[in-house]
């Protein structure tokens, strides 16, 4: 425990000492609005009332999981309270969207892997940022922070960067409204077993990953800014689309992007998140080998496995046996090729890289004490505030997993394995006992590794 504290105190020097390192990122494609309101229960139980609460109530066991009307709405949303279950559906009704407007929220953040990675890396670690926002309207535009963070505006055939507020333009408001309760939360008879969100997407265009003008006819100039790329939101892509395109037509897109950045030599990292549709997610995989890195759960790693390996694995590895998420780490690494994996669980994470160096470690534990930020103020304004992190207790149990490393792997030191040809760095995270918010904490610390790894490699 006091080697990891002194390991700690370091990394944090060495990475924010590190970050000027790093001239631009890229942040690809998913950016939206998150409108979150806490449910009341006299304003829900009146509102249900009005509508019909027998039509609503009707909803509960058969839902249609996508809204259409109120009645799917408010349904949805009693459903997600009786399970406890986050729930995510589609609005596809104006009058519903026109309905969640009006009914408003209590808080807006910026919402979307590539928008909350914006606000991280431009605006606290002031890494110069260019982030594709699909649309960018008021609304969304306030909602990114002061720095350097850039969208790309063709002026004439001129592509120049502009912080999105000054970029503003009279464009549609993609909003994703999160309904939050907490446990014992009580409507009507329903009871929340625990606290949870239910999600109604008013949001066309990251829903089929859309991509603006800019990004595809000026990406070629946009990947000069940059030498790093961290691309997200794949996974929500559909097989088929009413209007006959497929998820393939918007893959080969993100190829030829992909492409251009190789060609540049730009780093880029995928952002894995759990994508329901296994023919979507067998062309993610396919595409892996393009990425210099990627970063995942143990729900992700678990379903990619299911594809490239057996059955036995995928079960081990959700049921969070280390061994098999090492396992499962190197048969991805086997598959596609892929330079760098990083694992994150709760309560430490793994990396495999095929090179070797400190740096990976230090960016692992600068990353577990950004999230731990992340986890006590559910937004992160200063590096300082990551500094204050250290304080907080390191996963003592993570440290019976660097026992069990200890005697597997005879060549272990301060969390690093030495493999013939590949290296292995585990860390004990810290852990807040009970977080403000735990929306963004995967993207946070995916994003703060891949950045700071690539700024310490510079020094
Ligand atoms: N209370 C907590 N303290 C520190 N880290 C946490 C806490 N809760 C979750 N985490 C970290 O956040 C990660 C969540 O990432 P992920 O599962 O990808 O979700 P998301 O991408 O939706 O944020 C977990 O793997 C864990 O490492
Ligand atoms: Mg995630």
């Amino acid at each position: 425990m006091r080697l990891w504290k002194r390991l700690y105190v370091q990394a944090f020097e060495n990475a924010t000492n590190a970050l000027p390192n790093i001239s631009g990122v890229l942040l690809a494609y998913n950016t939206n609005i998150d409108a979150i309101k806490y449910l009341d229960k006299e304003d829900l139980e009146q509102k249900i009332n009005e509508i019909g609460k027998e039509n609503v109530f009707k909803i509960i066991e058969n839902p249609p999981e996508k809204i259409a009307s109120l009645e799917h709405l408010f349904g949805g949303i009693l459903r997600s309270i009786k399970l406890g279950k986050a729930m995510e559906w589609f609005v596809e009704n104006e009058e519903v969207r026109k309905y969640l407007r009006e009914w408003g929220w209590d808080e807006l953040r910026i919402g979307g892997q590539a928008g909350i990675m914006a606000n991280l890396l431009g605006g606290v670690y002031r890494i110069p940022t260019i982030v594709h926002v699909p649309q960018n309207p008021r609304l969304q535009a306030e909602l990114f922070v002061d720095g350097p963070i850039y969208v790309p505006v063709f002026e004439g055939n001129e592509l120049k960067l502009i912080h999105p507020k000054e970029a503003q333009s009279d464009e549609d408001e993609l909003i994703h409204y999160i309904y939050e309760f907490p446990r014992g939360f009580q409507v009507f008879n329903i009871r929340a077993p625990r606290e949870n969100r239910f999600i109604a997407n008013a949001d066309d265009y990251n829903a089929r990953v859309y991509m603006r003008k800019e990004f595809r006819e000026g990406f070629g100039e946009i990947v000069k800014k940059v030498e790093l790329a961290l691309i997200s939101g794949l996974q929500v892509l559909n097989e088929y689309y009413p209007d006959g395109t497929t998820y393939r037509d918007i893959l080969d897109r993100v190829e030829s992007h992909l492409n251009i950045l190789n060609k540049h030599g730009v780093k880029t990292h995928f952002e894995f998140a759990y994508t329901p549709s296994k023919r979507v997610r067998e062309e993610l995989i396919e595409m892996l080998p393009k990425f210099t890195s990627v970063g995942l759960n143990e729900v992700e790693l678990s379903s990619i496995i299911e594809i490239i390996g057996d059955e036995e694995l995928t079960k081990e590895i959700l049921e969070g046996h280390l061994f098999s998420v090492i396992d499962g780490m190197n048969l991805l690494m086997d598959e596609t090729g892929i330079e760098r994996i990083h694992f994150h669980t709760y309560g430490y994470y793994l990396a495999l890289t095929q090179y070797r160096g400190e740096h990976v470690r230090d960016a692992l534990l600068f990353a577990s004490l950004a999230a731990a930020a992340k986890a006590m103020r559910g937004n992160l304004e200063r590096v300082e505030q990551i500094r204050d992190a250290l304080s907080v207790p390191t996963n003592e149990r993570a440290i019976i997993l660097e026992e069990e490393l200890e005697k597997e792997f005879t060549e272990f030191e301060n969390g690093i394995i030495d493999m013939t040809d590949r290296q292995l760095t585990f860390i004990p995270t810290k852990i807040v006992t009970s977080p403000k918010s735990t929306v963004g904490i995967g993207d946070t610390i995916s994003s703060s590794a891949f950045v700071s790894e690539f700024g310490m490699r510079k020094s």
